[in-house]
């Protein structure tokens, strides 16, 4: 392997960590642009007509081409072959047309209601699948930046502070994620919901400067080594990556990876409908508690990788994590703790085990693989990782619908009931609306409906085999327009429509707890496979441990060579 010791420029501490910052600079904007949509979901329901299930397309976009069209195998070969600068290059100036392309699709005024068909999808909203065309060729960028700056840090640390500047290198990128979670929604209240995009689109401008200004300083390390006697390693050919898929260690890592995160983003996810359905609480303090994980990992991913390379102990450290994953998940699933500053704790460990792992597992992978083919090497856990984020989640609707299947149907009653009402209502007080509007409205008041009972009333549910359906819908529209009266002369058309949600909510609200209709979901089930994820991960954490002791590639020893 290349040794470069005498003179080269990372023997200079402030060249190196002022490489790294600026480096990492090119994927803060990454994690912004994440998650900045997320905050802003009510108001493109509003907005746009967008639902749930359109979310989840556009979330699933960001792995599209990576997965289905291999490119992140692919980014990880142009790395190794190319080399950091032009991948790195080419990398964020993809984020940039991804993300110009989302914000034009936001923007393009479509008709109303336009939708394309497609084989596999089927219908979806024609501005749902341009921007979700945007968002995963963003994912392509963004993550083959991710490989990038992953191998850059190695190439600058490497014998050095690697898994601190690893560590600290997720911190600035989930700055990026926390900045999203904080002014995402102010931005879009204040201007509008394109606002998030557009300023996603100046850090992804901001992200390819900073990229160049590392090539400068790329180019200075290559220059300050010509002259250092090295032996000469051998370009990257594609047998390497036969080397690299035979090796077990690799392959503790990679399914360490994809099951720890699997139990991580797939949980964050669910979190807020997790915590409102267990632990009675408003969505609005449900969809702070989940917030406090990235927060905490800001500050302990790079502490804990400090102790990685003074102190070593890597594997242990990964086993440490996943314990922990296993005894949150596993109290997370106990049906009577049920306190919400309970979960909240939980959610803090989290990010606890969320900051150890990382910050033991991503610099470890250079302990196993040789630097010439670690583009590929990550390139191929970030894609297994990818996989399993993009099907962790639908594995876990599966369970969630299987495990509660009364709760969507009696939402469909409750929803079918509200949509009836207003139709009635609306003709009765000769008020025309849009397709658009009047969908909106159907559907904000069935969610704060929904949202009120789960959060302030517990019942035994009616068992559904004695459930009538017309009878319970009938009874909702019944009284929904009794509470509603009749219309108020020279009122505007704005008014009624507000006095028509709020008293549907009401009355709505009164005959479905009455009925004891079951809209609850239990999570436990889904909790579980949590727990089963964190004891896989803590038996590959072992199996790691066990093949370094065996074929000795240092985990358990320093970073810092003495
Ligand atoms: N030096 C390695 C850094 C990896 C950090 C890691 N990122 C990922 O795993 C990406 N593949 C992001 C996946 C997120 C998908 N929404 C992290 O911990 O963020």
């Amino acid at each position: 392997m290349t040794e470069a010791i005498r003179k080269s420029l990372r023997e200079s501490p402030k060249a190196r960590w002022t490489a790294m910052v600026v480096v990492s600079l090119s994927m803060f904007g990454a994690y912004y642009f994440n998650y900045a949509l997320s905050p802003v979901k009510p108001i493109l329901e509003s907005a746009l007509g967008w639902t749930s299930s359109d979310f989840g397309v556009y979330t699933s976009a960001y792995a599209w081409f990576n997965v289905y069209f291999l490119m992140l195998i692919f980014s990880g070969i142009i790395l190794d072959r190319l080399g950091i600068k032009i991948t790195g290059l080419g990398a964020t100036v993809l984020m940039v047309v991804g993300t110009g392309v989302n914000y034009w699709a936001i923007t393009a005024p479509f008709p109303a209601g336009a939708q394309v068909t497609l084989p596999l999808i089927g219908s979806i909203k024609t501005e749902v699948l341009l921007s979700s065309i945007g968002f995963a060729i963003f994912g392509v960028g963004s993550e083959a930046t991710g490989i990038t700056v992953s191998k850059a840090i190695v190439k600058w640390f490497k014998g050095k502070e690697m898994a601190l500047a690893m560590g600290l290198q997720m911190s600035i990128a989930r700055l990026g994620t926390a900045l999203a979670l904080a002014i995402s929604l102010p931005l879009a209240l204040h201007f509008t919901y394109r606002a998030p995009v557009a300023f996603a689109f100046i850090l992804m401008l901001l992200g390819v400067i900073a990229f160049i200004t590392y090539i400068v300083l790329d180019t200075k390390l290559d220059k300050s080594e010509e002259h250092i006697e090295v032996e000469e390693e051998e370009p990257f050919r594609l047998k390497d990556i036969v080397m690299i898929i035979s090796n077990k260690a690799f392959w503790y890592i990679a399914i360490l990876c994809v099951l720890f995160y699997g139990a991580v983003f797939p949980f964050l996810f669910y979190a807020t409908d997790f915590i409102i359905n267990k632990y009675h609480v408003s969505p609005s303090l449900a969809g702070l508690i989940p917030s406090l994980l990235p927060f905490g990992t800001i500050f302990l991913t790079p502490f804990f990788g400090g102790i990685y390379d003074k102190k070593g102990k890597g594997a242990t450290i990964m086993i440490i994590g996943a314990i922990m994953l296993i005894v949150v998940h596993g109290f997370l699933s106990i049906p009577t703790l049920d306190n919400w500053i309970f979960a909240a704790a939980m959610v803090v460990i989290l990010g606890i085990a969320f900051s150890l792992v990382p910050s033991a597992m991503w610099p470890s992978v250079p302990k196993i693989i040789p630097e010439k083919q670690l583009g590929t090497a990550y390139a191929v856990i970030f894609f297994i990782q990818n996989i399993g984020l993009m099907a962790i989640p639908l594995l876990l609707g599966v369970v969630l619908n299987s495990t509660n299947p009364n709760v969507s149907p009696n939402k469909t009653v409750i929803r079918k009931a509200v949509e009836m009402s207003y139709t009635k209502a609306l003709q009765e007080q000769n008020i025309t609306l849009d397709a658009k509007a009047l969908n909106i409205a159907i559907e904000k008041t069935t969610s704060g409906v929904v949202d009120s009972i789960v959060e302030s009333v517990s019942y035994v549910p009616t068992p559904q085999s004695e459930i009538n359906v017309e009878k319970v819908e009938n009874s909702i529209v019944a009284n929904n327009l009794n509470m509603l009266g009749s219309p108020e002369l020279g009122v505007s058309q704005e008014k009624v429509l507000d006095k028509m949600g709020s008293t549907f909510k009401k009355a709505t609200f009164e005959v479905v707890t009455k009925e004891k209709l079951n809209i609850r979901y239990d999570y436990q089930y889904d909790i579980l496979m949590f727990t089963l994820l964190g004891v896989l991960a803590l038996l590959f954490a072992f199996l790691l441990k066990r093949e370094d002791r065996i074929k000795g590639y240092g985990l358990e020893k320093p970073n810092i060579e003495s």
